[in-house]
């Protein structure tokens, strides 16, 4: 019988309960959820489902009100988000998210680079990591490279989400959340980054977790799928159940 895995991100019995005055909302609902290495799960829902929330109680920037977040083996449920960044790197909607504007591509490249390290990279050195950086920033395409000295806040969308990627990668994290992280981008440059995610999770053996509203995006890339409503994963598919799903059940998952 082969060996049972063992899961790198476990939430058990994960519930968040929101209170205010009377009011009593449960935003995560009881969410139970092994990932394993290597998943690449996509994740759909419409708006309100508990989609982010999900994100926020693995990242731990939201504090369970009952139930567990392991990460392999340790329970981290009151760990801070920073405790736990040297594990999980999240890209976001919003471009402006998850870089520094005033610093450099370069400057921001090192920063990630040092993610989960103690020692301290002094910013004169980060010319000794310029060539380096330039070849991580020329796998994406879009002329990044040629920017290493650009303060961020001067790219374009398409190239900052980019650059946000490759921080969330650079060291490769033991999970990755990408959080609708194409949706504000134009379709050819949308296009553009899923694939360089694709190539990016699949050469670094990445376990990632995708949110998208593109169903088009959410059949055609990783080998499992989940579906929320409500706070609760209302359905956990893997690839071959996946692969048999038309466009037309999607549309029924927002019913
Ligand atoms: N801190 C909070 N306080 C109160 N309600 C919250 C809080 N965070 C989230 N919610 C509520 O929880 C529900 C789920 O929100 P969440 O952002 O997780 O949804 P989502 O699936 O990511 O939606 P979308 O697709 O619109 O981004 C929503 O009704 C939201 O208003």
């Amino acid at each position: 019988m082969p060996a049972e895995k063992t899961p790198i991100i476990s939430l058990k019995n994960a519930t968040k309960i929101i209170e205010n005055g009377d009011e009593r909302k449960v935003i995560l609902d009881n969410v139970t959820l092994d990932i394993y290495e290597q998943d690449f799960i996509t994740v759909l829902g419409g708006n309100g489902a508990g989609k982010s929330t999900l994100f926020n109680a693995i990242s731990g920037t939201l504090t369970l009100s009952s139930g567990q977040v392991i990460i392999n083996g340790q329970d981290v449920t009151r760990k801070s988000p920073e405790k736990r960044a040297k594990d999980i790197s999240r890209v976001f909607q919003d471009p402006k998210m998850g870089t520094a504007p005033r610093m450099t591509v370069a400057e921001n490249l090192a920063i990630a680079a040092l993610r989960g390290k103690k020692r301290n990279l002094k910013l004169r050195n980060i010319a000794a990591y310029k060539k380096e950086f330039s070849e991580i920033a020329e796998q994406i395409g879009n002329g990044l490279e040629k920017h290493l000295d650009t303060p961020t806040g001067n790219l374009s969308g398409g190239q900052r989400q980019a650059l946000s990627l490759l921080m969330a990668t650079i060291v490769a994290p033991e999970l990755l959340l990408l959080d609708e992280h194409t949706a504000a981008l134009d379709p050819k440059t949308s296009v553009a980054l899923m694939n360089l995610t694709e190539s990016l999770v699949i050469r670094q053996n990445l376990t990632a977790l995708m949110i998208t509203h593109r169903m088009e995006d959410a059949l055609k890339y990783g080998n499992r799928l989940i579906v929320m409503k409500d706070g609760k994963i209302v359905q956990d598919l893997a690839a071959d159940e996946k692969s048999q799903l038309k466009l037309e059940d999607f549309y029924r998952i927002f019913d």
